[in-house]
């Protein structure tokens, strides 16, 4: 059994995916981090934060933890994104996913202090582009969504899990 630290679609999707051999249960897990991550240190405790919370609270021995965030490479804003899995030894396994420069009119919204989440749904004119495609699949002409980023970010974790147990056999 997994434990997923977030009722976000996207991100369950992405683990009921890729964990298709266990049972997958969410949690809504604090990232205990800001609401809009700024640094790929702050995105990745978040995803750190939430896996713990929803190994710790929940019946299942193996927590999950996504989250987004944003980080500057000199003056370009980038999206970010991590993973966390914490096993049922207590080893933490981490993985990014997508990085790519955000165009400037979506950099001046979050520096005005929206959330990226807020600046893309105006810059879209939808609602919920978090739950759906993401900032990654809005940018990339949806080649890449954000369930399939989350896939593959959760595949390294996994592949990272799975070459340790084999090594300590
Ligand atoms: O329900 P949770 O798990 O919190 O999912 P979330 O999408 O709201 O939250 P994250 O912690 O993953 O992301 C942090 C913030 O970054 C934003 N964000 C990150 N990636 C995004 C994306 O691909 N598209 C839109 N917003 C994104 C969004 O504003 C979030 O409030």
């Amino acid at each position: 059994m997994i434990a997923i630290g977030s009722l976000n679609q996207t991100k369950v999707n992405a683990v009921a995916a890729v964990f298709k051999q266990n049972e997958v249960i969410t949690i809504d897990a604090p990232s205990a981090v800001s609401n809009q991550p700024f640094s790929d240190e702050e995105t990745q405790l978040g995803a750190i934060n939430r896996a713990k919370f929803a190994k710790s609270q929940t019946k299942a021995l193996i927590g999950v933890g996504l989250e987004g965030g944003v980080m500057f490479i000199g003056q370009r804003l980038y999206l970010t994104n991590w993973g966390a899995l914490i096993d049922e030894t207590d080893t933490i396994y981490l993985a990014s996913g997508a990085r790519f420069p955000l165009p400037e009119v979506i950099k001046q919204g979050l520096l005005e202090g929206k959330e990226l989440a807020i600046v893309m749904d105006h810059y879209t004119g939808t609602k919920g582009i978090r739950h759906r495609e993401g900032a990654v699949g809005v940018f990339t002409n949806e080649l890449l969504t954000r369930q399939m980023m989350f896939e593959h970010v959760l595949l390294q974790l996994q592949g990272q899990k799975a070459y340790h147990d084999q090594l300590n056999k």
